[in-house]
């Protein structure tokens, strides 16, 4: 018996909106479903898929540069047969976009995949429900974005009200009537909604295009207009020398100006402290987790700052400002500010 497709499910939704969170969750709860992933980050360093390593069945990960456009259908079947192929064991593989991919873009690479083992999945969009009403503002390719999909999540609802919930559902809902939304915190869905589909009923490419559209005007999105990533850039930073936690949080505190995103890890230089430190900022959160070196892992520190008309230089010299000088030594008690933003992991 021919063995079935294998669905590819696309994760889309803006900067922080809780991709890698839901990822992490559909993986720790699979059921038994084998889950292939391709992560994709904006940045230089492919941080995302530090995050999500070692509890995926097969992963394939690119980095610097959106894969909506840095890569064309002949690279995204390279990726597709890493993971799909005759002896494959993985049940549904899911493709997470950057925080500023073109979706449309996206599902045109998996459509156009040759691979006779895969099948499109459909378009999941995260929506950040504290950060949704002004980003859209901002963005309004966000909103065409929610009207591709074919299930909405609405995450972070822990950090609004009802009142700016029913706002927000309401506002996607304008957006796309059709799709499902789910409501969450923290990406906990029930797993199994993002790639068990009624049978006899898969989603068509952004069921609210004809294919004709999907396919035209195929640059449009990938120039430098109209588009996310050509108004927002990514910023390395790594360190082999440890961190000053004090100057650190500093930094966080007064971000300069245009990051809307930071995230990666950090050595602090500490008597007593030995732990690493993943570090999270969307918008104006910040969030350190405490979290343990691999036996063997080199200690180093390495983040990926996002946003718009940022200074690279300016922000490289206040980063630069934050690692400990030779000789110098921090106290204990400068691990205060990180612990105030830490959460358990
Ligand atoms: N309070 C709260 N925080 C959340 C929720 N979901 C995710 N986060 C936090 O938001 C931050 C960003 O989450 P990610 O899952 O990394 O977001 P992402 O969409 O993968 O980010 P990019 O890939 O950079 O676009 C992390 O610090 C998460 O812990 C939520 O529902 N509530």
């Amino acid at each position: 018996m021919a063995k079935k497709r294998i669905p590819v499910v696309i994760v889309a939704g803006f900067l922080g909106s809780g991709k890698t969170t839901l990822l992490n969750h559909v993986l720790r709860n699979n059921r038994g479903v084998r889950v292939g992933v391709i992560v994709n980050d904006f940045g230089a360093v492919n941080i995302d898929s530090m995050m999500v390593a070692g509890q995926v069945d097969s992963m394939v990960s690119l980095s610097n540069g959106c894969m909506c456009c840095a890569v064309d259908v002949s690279d995204m079947d390279e990726m597709l047969d890493r993971l799909a192929h005759p002896s494959s064991q993985i049940d549904v593989i899911i493709v997470e976009a950057s925080g500023l991919a073109e979706p449309r873009n996206m599902i045109r690479l998996v459509l156009g995949s040759t691979n006779p083992h895969v099948v499109y999945g459909g378009l999941v969009v995260m929506v950040d429900g504290e950060q949704f009403e002004d980003m859209s503002a901002q963005h309004p390719d966000l909103g065409k974005h929610v009207t591709l999909a074919d299930l909405v999540i609405l995450n972070k609802t822990d950090r609004i009200d009802d009142a700016r919930r029913a706002a927000v559902q309401a506002m996607v809902r304008d957006y796309n009537d059709r799709a499902p939304v789910l409501t969450t915190a923290h990406g906990r869905i029930e797993p199994t909604l993002l790639f068990d589909r009624e049978p006899g009923r898969e989603p068509a490419a952004g069921e609210q295009l004809t294919l004709d559209q999907l396919l035209l005007d195929q640059h449009d999105h990938c120039g430098d207009h109209d588009h996310l990533h050509s108004s927002y850039e990514a910023v390395d930073f790594a360190s082999d020398d440890p961190i000053d936690p004090r100057r650190l949080v500093e930094f966080l505190e007064k971000r300069p100006v245009g990051i809307y995103r930071i995230k990666g890890f950090v050595h602090f230089a500490v008597p007593g402290q030995s732990r690493k430190f993943e570090v999270q900022t969307v918008g104006p959160h910040i969030r350190f987790t405490s979290t343990r070196w691999e036996p063997g892992e080199e200690r180093a520190t390495q983040l990926v700052l996002i946003g718009a008309d940022i200074e690279a230089g300016h922000v490289r010299t206040r980063l630069a400002d934050c690692v400990v000088a030779e000789g110098e030594e921090a106290d204990p008690g400068a691990m205060l500010g990180v612990h105030r933003y830490t959460v358990t992991a």
